[in-house]
C-alpha cells in the first residue's frame, strides 16, 4: 500500500491564521518509517504550525496530512494513538518527582497498573533518571527536565515521536546527552522521530533527512550530504581588508567553476566546483583589482552555507527561543 513505507505524508498543506497570516504555504513532505527527520528553519518559518497540525492540535486550512497512515483531519483519534509529542513549553509538573510525573502519564494513557512500575522504571533508566526518580523535578537541570519530558512522551511506546525544538536553551553537553539517549531508543524500538530545530549541527548529526523551511515553504529536502552537494563542492572564504565594492566582488562569479558567491560585510564565501581551477584565477582577480584580503581558507561546505544560499541569511536563535530558555531556567531555579 501507498503508506507502507511512510510514517508521515503531507500534501499541499496550507495554514492561514485569522484569515491573514499564511504560516504554511503549500507544504509537501514524506517521512520514511524508522528515520529521524529534521525540520530546519528560522523564527516564524512555520515549524511549530506544521508540528501542531501533524499532532492534531490545530486543523489545516487546506491540503492533507497523514500520520502513521491516518488522516489528521478525518481520523485524529487514531493519529493520537500512534504518536508521542514533546512541545517547546515545559510539559511536566515541576513540583512532583520524575516517578510521579510518569505515573500520571501511565494512568492517563491507560497503562495497566500491573505494568506501570516496570515500564516507568525502565524508561527512567533509559533516559538516565533512575537514580533521581524520587527528587522533585524543579531541582533538575534543564537537560534532565527535557529527558523526563521525552521519557513521558515515549512511555506509551508511540511509533512516531514529535519534538518541537527538543534542545532549545540547553548547553552543548546537555544537548548531546539528550540526543545520544534518543538515538539509542530510536534504534532499539525503530521509531520515527520528527523534530524541529534552529541548530544546524543537530540537524546535521542526528537526522537522516533534513527539510529547509522558510516563510511557510519547504525550500529543499535531502540528506545533509545531498544538501551540501546541491550547492557545490568546496568553499573558498576570505575577509576583505579595504572597503572593496561588492559590485566588483560579484564579478568573481564569472570565474570558471565558481558556483556562487555570498558576501556578508567583509566576509566573502565563494562556492566552487573545483578549487584547483578557481584558486589561481581568484588570486589574479584580487591582485588585478587591488582588493586586499586576509584569512583565505579552503573548507568543506557546511549546512550553514546551504542555509545562507537558500534562505538568504543564517539562522539566528532569538526571540521566542530566548523566551523559552528564560522560562525554563526560571523553573529550573525553583
Ligand atoms: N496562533 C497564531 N495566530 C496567529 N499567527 C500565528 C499563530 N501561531 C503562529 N503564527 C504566525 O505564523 C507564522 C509561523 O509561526 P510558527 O510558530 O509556526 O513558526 P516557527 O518556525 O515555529 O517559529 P519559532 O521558531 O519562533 O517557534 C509566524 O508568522 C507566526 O507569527
Amino acid at each position: 500500500m501507498f503508506f507502507n513505507n511512510l510514517s508521515i505524508y503531507v500534501k499541499d498543506l496550507v495554514k492561514i491564521y485569522n484569515g491573514e497570516v499564511k504560516a504554511l504555504n503549500g507544504v509537501n513532505l514524506e517521512v520514511e518509517k524508522g528515520t529521524a527527520f529534521a525540520l530546519l528553519g528560522p523564527n516564524g518559518a512555520g515549524k511549530t504550525t506544521l508540528i501542531r497540525i501533524l499532532t492534531t492540535q490545530i486543523p489545516p486550512t487546506n491540503g492533507s496530512a497523514f500520520v502513521g497512515g491516518y488522516s489528521v483531519t478525518d481520523e485524529p483519534d487514531k493519529v493520537r494513538k500512534v504518536i508521542g509529542y514533546v512541545p517547546q513549553e515545559i510539559s511536566v509538573w515541576t513540583d512532583l518527582t520524575a516517578y510521579d510525573n510518569l505515573l500520571i502519564y501511565a494512568k492517563i494513557y491507560g497503562i495497566p497498573s500491573s505494568e506501570r512500575k516496570e515500564r516507568i522504571e525502565d524508561i527512567l533508566d533509559k533516559f538516565g533518571l533512575y537514580e533521581v526518580r524520587n527528587d522533585l523535578v524543579k531541582t533538575y537541570s534543564g537537560g534532565m527536565i527535557r529527558r523526563l519530558e521525552i521519557a513521558c512522551a515515549l512511555l506509551t511506546m508511540p511509533k512516531i515521536l514529535f519534538l518541537d525544538e527538543p534542545t532549545i536553551g540547553l548547553d552543548p553537553v546537555a544537548r548531546k546527552v539528550v540526543w545520544e539517549e534518543l538515538k539509542v531508543f530510536k534504534e532499539e524500538h525503530e521509531i520515527t522521530i520528527f523534530f524541529t530545530t534552529h541548530y544546524m549541527d543537530e540537524a546535521d548529526i542526528y537526522s537522516d533527512k533534513i527539510a529547509l523551511i522558510d516563510k511557510g515553504k519547504i525550500l529543499r529536502v535531502g540528506t545533509s550530504e545531498e544538501l551540501k552537494r546541491s550547492i557545490g563542492s568546496t568553499i573558498i572564504s576570505f575577509e576583505t581588508e579595504n572597503n572593496s565594492n561588492n559590485e566588483l566582488l560579484y564579478k568573481i562569479k564569472e570565474i570558471n567553476s565558481v558556483e556562487d558567491i555570498i558576501i556578508k560585510s567583509n566576509q566573502v564565501s565563494v562556492i566552487v566546483k573545483d578549487t584547483d581551477i578557481v584558486l589561481p584565477s581568484l588570486i589574479d582577480f584580487m591582485r588585478n583589482n587591488n582588493i586586499k584580503f586576509k584569512r583565505l581558507e579552503v573548507r568543506e561546505i557546511t549546512l550553514d552555507d546551504v542555509f545562507i544560499k537558500y534562505v538568504g541569511n543564517s539562522i539566528e536563535v532569538r526571540g521566542r527561543s530566548t523566551e523559552v530558555r528564560q522560562v525554563r531556567s526560571r523553573i529550573k531555579g525553583g
